[in-house]
Formats: structure tokens, sequence, C-alpha cells
């Protein structure tokens, strides 16, 4: 689905962070990203995001060569990627309800062919009741919830989430990470970036562990 060969990446003429990277994320797999802070995981997610390009090594995604794509498919693929930024990045001026909608309203479609989608997985993330407030008057955990429902809402095939437990308490977190592991069940593959080891001991999934620059994977 996603591979990396030899992947490595330097942020304009400092050192390499990421260094030889080289693993494949499977179709409907489960794994966690970690590695102590500054280690590259928010680095990795950009690169599997295709916002950031690799300074060497090869990306194929869903089965194209980020090297030699045309640029003007890339919001094509990105289309089949959810990502859950660790500062939400939801829009202030938009209720909850139009900040989950957004992707669709921004692919062309009509509202009335949205809405119930929308009112739906709003329901399941468990804010069926805050839908039409805006996003500052949410609290942490619940702007945490409604950028998993906005990178959910495309159905895509991959969701890589920054963090997604880093502003809420051990009870939501525990709750997130059920949603999570029911979206994979449903046939999403899911990467979650994170140190919380609390988190990282509640479930026997596969490890991506970044180290001085280096990725090691536990399957
Ligand atoms: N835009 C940038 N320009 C230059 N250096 C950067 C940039 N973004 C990140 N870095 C550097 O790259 C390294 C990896 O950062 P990154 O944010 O990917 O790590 P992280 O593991 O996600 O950290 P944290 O767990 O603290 O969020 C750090 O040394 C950081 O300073």
């Amino acid at each position: 689905m996603i591979r990396f060969e030899n992947v490595g990446l330097r942020y304009g003429m400092g050192p390499e962070i990421l260094k030889d990277l080289s693993f494949h994320l499977e179709p409907q797999s489960f794994q966690f990203l970690t590695g102590p802070s500054g280690s590259g995981k928010t680095s990795l997610i950009r690169l599997l995001f295709m916002s950031l390009r690799q300074t060497r090594g090869l990306i194929q995604v869903f089965g194209h060569d980020l090297s030699t794509l045309d640029k003007q498919k890339l919001p094509m693929l990105r289309r089949r990627i959810g990502v859950v930024f660790q500062d939400f990045r939801l829009l202030d001026h938009l209720t909850t309800y139009e900040n989950v909608g957004l992707p669709l309203r921004v692919a062309g479609k009509e509202e009335s062919e949205y809405r119930s989608d929308v009112m739906e997985l709003l329901k399941w993330v468990g804010l069926g009741e805050r839908m039409h407030v805006m996003p500052p008057v949410l609290s942490g955990g619940e702007k945490q919830r409604a950028a998993i429902a906005r990178a959910l809402i495309t159905r895509p095939e991959v969701l890589l989430a920054d963090e997604p437990t880093g502003n809420v308490d051990p009870p939501l977190a525990r709750r997130l990470l059920r949603l999570f592991l029911e979206l994979n069940k449903l046939g999403t593959s899911v990467v979650i970036a994170t140190h919380d080891i609390a988190l990282l001991e509640q479930v026997d999934a596969r490890r991506l562990v970044l180290a001085d620059g280096r990725l090691s994977v536990f399957d």
C-alpha cells in the first residue's frame, strides 16, 4: 500500500534526521509509530501524507512512485489517506459539523449527499450533541474527536494520527484507541504516532520505532 525503500530526510542544509527507512504499510494493518521526542515521528507522518518530500530513497504510495508522479495526481492520492494532526487544524469559524463535512464539500459534493454521513460519524465519535458548536468552545478531547471524524469522512484507506491522545485523559485515550481498532476492523490501515506508553501497552500491535534517525520494525 505504502512502501519506503532507503528513504532519507533532511530539512534544508541540516543533518539527515531520517536515515535509510525501509518498511511497508500493508492493507488493513494496525501499527504504532513511536520513539523519543524529536526522533522524527511527525516528519515521517508528513512523508506518509506526502506533504513533505524525501531527500533520498524511494516512496511508493498505492503503487505510484512519488519521485516520478505527476504533481496534479497528488490530491487524488491524498484523498485516500486521512490524517489527524497534533494541533487538530479545525477551522474556528465553521461548526463542528461543517468542519467534518468540509473535505467532501471541497471535493465538490452537495450537502444533501453527505449530511447523514457526517451526522452518523459525529455520533460514532461521541459528538452528536456538539455538532452545531464552533471549535473554540470544544474541549481538547472533543476537538481531537472532531479532527478524527474529519479525517474519516472520506473513508480513507489509511489513517495517520499524530499523538491522538496527547490532549486527553486516560479513559478518553482508551476510548479513542477502541475507535481506531474498530476502524481497523472495518478495513482501514491505521498508523498512530505516540510516545504514550500506557496506550502502547494496551494493544499487542506492530511497532515502528524511531531512534537516532533509524527505524526498527517489531512485528
Ligand atoms: N520544519 C522543520 N525545519 C527544520 N527542522 C525540523 C522541522 N521540523 C522538524 N525538524 C527537526 O526534525 C527533527 C524531528 O522532528 P519531529 O517533529 O519530526 O519529531 P517528533 O518525533 O515528532 O517529535 P515530538 O515527539 O516532540 O513531536 C527534530 O530535530 C526537529 O527539530
